[in-house]
């Protein structure tokens, strides 16, 4: 071992020695040709091939340079204990990480091993340019097989490319779009104004049956991975999700959670602020991909006339949404200025849908029996979700936000069990339980589980009395339909059917104001 230190030694001595001579004799252009065509010798028998991929490409920077220190800050770099530089892009609350300078890193891709070296030299001769060149010249050298290069290229690139879009994007707040301005256009021409969106809403805060989240989650993944099934089944890359229930069931915190579970931005289409089928397809036009379309409350932002009234004309001048595809179309489609059924419908689903990919469109409603089939069928409407009132697992997703509840080996476990039996009979929404728990937060865990719990009993008993007096209020009703029927029959004459048109209406009206109680 020895002896092999010592001959390593007096090599390096001797190749020292050399070098001293060549820069002592030769001349530092001669030196510099030599090199050149010794690295050219090198390479013509090496195993390898390099790729350069400079900072700059001319006068403006690489793209490629900029995607690959990204692409390397994320996979490969981490893993292989290699020196990183520390970044935080323009827009970003997040930091990323890069190979630091003279460093080499190791990845793969399709089975086959590359390596990349990040190359920093001082520039030498500055010469003359327009604007200021930095100090030094940077690159990354990729080196693969020369059997690989088939493989691997341009696919590892265009890899790389996907890749550092996304984190770039990942890395950067989301965008929250509104186009309030009602048609009107900023001073680029676009018709929406973009806001930063910190929604903090997550999956893992939202309170929904954990089966139904992990199916949503699941399917939402499968979305965003999925341009090849797409390309490959000849689908438009867009999904339709229709969230509906009543007020305060997490809807609109269901939608944050999916663009921070995505990383995308979020188009809020106020439909009341566009006048006809022209401007919305503008608008469908001026979005980007990797966003979530989205139109709460679609059936009160605008009239909504199904296809059964078509034949009637609408009766106010404010936007509608009718089925401009009939030919009696009497209200939007035949001025041009309103929103038609089928503008909506082509909106999410006709060819116009397909400009621009990996687009989301969520609908949401209270009464997802007043919406017109044509809008919920599937391909338009993917995915119904219900999002109900407040469920046991729900709860306890809640009091784990809101109290650091345990679970089962919390001190409180005994009290939320109790809540189990009278949960489902509250029928309260999350937005209730949420204000519980805020209103008594000072109280600590204990005192707050059962001041909710109260509440929980007093709102099923409260249910269950009300059900008693509106089935007493039913049976009263009967009775005096037959007692009435039986008028009827003795003097068929008298104006019966106006009568009981008149009753439906009014117990409906009831039903609505009930509902609207307990909600
Ligand atoms: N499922 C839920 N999980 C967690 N928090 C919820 C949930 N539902 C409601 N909340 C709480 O209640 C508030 C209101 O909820 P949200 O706005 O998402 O309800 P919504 O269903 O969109 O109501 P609306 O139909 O009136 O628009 C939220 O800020 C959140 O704090
Ligand atoms: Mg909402």
């Amino acid at each position: 071992m020895r002896e092999y230190w010592t001959s390593l030694a007096s090599l390096m001595g001797a190749l020292a020695f050399l070098q001293g001579v060549l820069h002592a004799v030769f001349p530092a252009e001669l030196r510099a040709a030599v090199a050149r065509l010794l690295g050219r010798a090198t390479r013509a028998f090496s195993p390898y091939c390099y790729f350069d991929v400079t900072e700059t490409d001319g006068m403006s920077n690489n793209e490629i340079y900029d995607a690959v220190q990204l692409y390397l800050s994320s996979t490969a770099a981490p893993a292989s204990g290699a020196r990183l530089s520390l970044t935080r892009p323009h827009n970003a609350s997040s930091f990323t990480f890069g190979l630091a300078a003279s460093d080499r890193v190791a990845d793969s891709f399709l089975g086959a091993a590359v390596t990349w070296e990040h190359v920093v030299a001082p520039r030498q001769s500055p010469g003359f340019s327009w604007r200021p060149l930095p100090e030094e010249k940077r690159r990354f050298t990729l080196r693969i097989r020369r059997g690989d290069r088939e493989k691997l290229l341009p696919a590892y690139l265009d890899h790389i490319l996907a890749k550092a879009q996304d984190i770039k994007r990942r890395s950067q707040d989301r965008l929250l779009y509104t186009n309030a301005r009602g048609g009107g256009m900023d001073a680029r021409g676009l018709p929406w104004d973009p806001v930063p969106f910190k929604h903090p809403s997550t999956f893992d805060t939202l309170a929904m049956d954990p089966d139904r989240k992990a199916d949503i989650m699941a399917d939402l993944r499968d979305f965003s991975n999925g341009s090849a099934f797409y390309e490959r089944t000849g689908r438009a890359w867009k999904r339709g999700y229709l969230l509906y229930g009543p007020p305060g069931t997490g809807k609109s915190s269901m939608i944050a959670a999916m663009a921070n579970f995505l990383g995308y931005d979020v188009y809020d289409l106020e439909l009341t602020e566009v006048s006809s089928n022209a401007e919305l397809r503008k608008l469908l036009m001026k979005t980007t991909s990797k966003s979530i379309i989205v139109i709460e409350d679609i059936d009160c932002s605008v009239d909504l006339t199904n296809r059964a009234a078509m034949a009637q004309p609408a009766p106010k001048p404010r936007p509608s949404i009718t089925d401009g595809t009939a030919d009696h179309d009497t209200t939007g489609a035949a001025t041009g200025r309103s929103i038609t059924l089928s503008g909506l419908l082509n909106f999410t689903d006709g060819l116009w849908s397909c400009c621009g990919s990996e687009r989301i469109f969520v609908f949401t409603t209270n009464h997802v029996e007043k919406l017109d089939p044509a809008l919920l069928r599937s391909g338009r409407m993917d995915m119904h979700v219900f999002m109900s009132y407040c469920s046991f697992p729900a709860l306890k997703i809640l009091l784990k936000n809101y109290l650091c509840f345990q679970g089962d080996s919390d001190d409180c476990a005994d009290v939320v069990r109790a809540m189990e039996e009278w949960i489902e009979a509250a029928e309260i929404t999350p937005a209730d339980v949420s204000e519980v728990l805020i209103k008594n937060r000072r109280n600590g865990k204990k005192k707050t589980l059962v001041e909710l719990l109260e509440v929980l009993k007093a709102r099923a008993e409260k249910r269950q009395r009300d059900s008693g007096t509106a089935a007493a209020r039913k049976d009263a009703g009967d009775n005096e339909e037959e007692e009435e029927e039986k008028r009827a029959l003795e003097s068929p004459k008298e104006g019966k059917g106006q009568q009981a048109g008149k009753d439906s209406c009014q117990d409906g009206q009831d039903e609505e104001t009930d509902a609207k109680k307990q909600l």
